[in-house]
């Protein structure tokens, strides 16, 4: 049995008597009910997925997938397609978006390559993992084979458990692939059955043909693909992307450890179809941070059944809103533990 396989299996669901007891808790706080809203919810999801009535998530990391995209040729960015290994760099260096919000949260960031063209230095703080250079161009044909596929969800899965065995209990998920919301939208348009020309965007820059371009380009690589919507691997492996597969493989063995994880933007959420697709357990362990200003990201959310606690009109991925969500996990563990209840404080309303 392969390591898919495997971790799936171990896959289980909340822990039912805690978030029982959670919810009892939580209704005991001296506050009028629900007035804390959905970090009510969180700190309820989080006793469900930890096991305990008081979890504490000091240990954050956030992996980031690195990938290029061979689609980029078809004129889909108006960005240099070379930012994906610089901009890797950068994020292994700390100084891009995700490296200066993860430091706010006092989170770590793992940097992985999991298919950039070009290789990089070993001093560089990246860890290598390229299952090939770039995914294929999805227009004229697969992304990448079904293997490939499955090692880049076992990629993500062994990175996933590396860290969690390093201690980290709290996980994060971002992406730096240039061209990548045109494999994320023809996934979303597939899995939604949504017209990609209703959820096609500029991403960091659209190309010069405008967003009609980028729109037909997508709906060009599903007609080209023909990806069966019923098969998720399928579907990540025809018109997605090596970094995509390596998000979802985080979010599948994340949940195997019992380790919630936060979403990030658009391609974040996309990712987490696939996982869910594949295994819809994996659903419990998963927040989502921020609502993308991508126009596909609501329909991803609605798609996905979890809506992002912020609105931040933020739109940059690398796992940035993810970090910037991570201080909302601490406050509902504060919550739990550190409100008094009415009983304790002797008030009865
Ligand atoms: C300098 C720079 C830094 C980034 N960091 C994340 N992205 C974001 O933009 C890319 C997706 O947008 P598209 O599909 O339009 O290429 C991904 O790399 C994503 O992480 C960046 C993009 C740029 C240009
Ligand atoms: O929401 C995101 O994650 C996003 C949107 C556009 C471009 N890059 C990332």
């Amino acid at each position: 049995m392969n390591l898919l396989q495997q971790t799936m299996e171990r896959i289980q669901g909340l822990d039912q008597e805690m978030v029982g007891k959670a919810r009892e808790r939580v209704d005991s706080l001296i506050k009028p009910p629900h007035s804390l809203g959905k970090l009510e919810e969180l700190a309820v999801q989080l006793a469900g997925i930890s096991g305990e009535l008081y979890p504490e998530f000091d240990r954050k990391a956030i992996i980031v997938m690195a990938a290029d995209h061979g689609v980029y040729e078809e004129g889909i960015s108006s960005n240099p397609q070379e930012v994906t290994y610089a901009q890797t760099m950068f994020i292994a260096k700390g100084i891009t978006g995700v490296g200066v919000l993860a430091k706010t949260a006092g989170a770590e960031v793992v940097t992985v390559d999991i298919g950039v063209k070009g290789d990089f230095p070993n001093d560089a703080g990246v860890i290598g993992r390229k299952i090939r250079q770039g995914a294929g161009n999805i227009a004229t044909g697969p992304a990448m084979t079904i293997e490939e596929a499955i090692r880049s969800l076992e990629t993500g899965i062994a990175i996933a458990e590396a860290e969690i065995q390093k201690g980290a209990n709290l996980l994060g998920t971002g992406e730096m692939g240039i061209g990548n919301t045109t494999p994320s939208t023809a996934i979303l348009s597939v899995l939604g059955n949504i017209p990609s020309e209703e959820i096609t965007g500029k991403g960091a820059g659209v190309g010069s043909g405008g967003i009609s371009h980028k729109a037909q380009v997508i709906k060009k690589a599903i007609e080209t693909n023909r990806p069966d919507k019923d098969n998720a691997i399928d579907v990540l492996a025809k018109v997605g992307g090596l970094e995509i597969g390596g998000m979802a493989g985080v979010m599948i063995g994340a949940a195997a450890n019992r380790v919630p994880v936060v979403l990030d933007g658009y391609i974040s959420t996309i990712a987490a179809l696939i996982a869910v697709s594949i295994e819809p357990k994996v659903k419990h362990y998963l927040i989502a941070s921020h609502a993308s200003a991508e126009p596909g990201g609501k329909k991803a959310s609605e798609l996905l059944g979890i809506q992002p606690v912020l609105h931040m009109e933020m739109c940059l991925g690398e796992g940035s809103g993810a970090a910037l969500a991570f201080p909302l996990v601490d406050a509902a563990c504060r919550i739990m533990k550190e409100m008094a209840t009415f009983s304790e404080v002797g008030l009865k309303i």
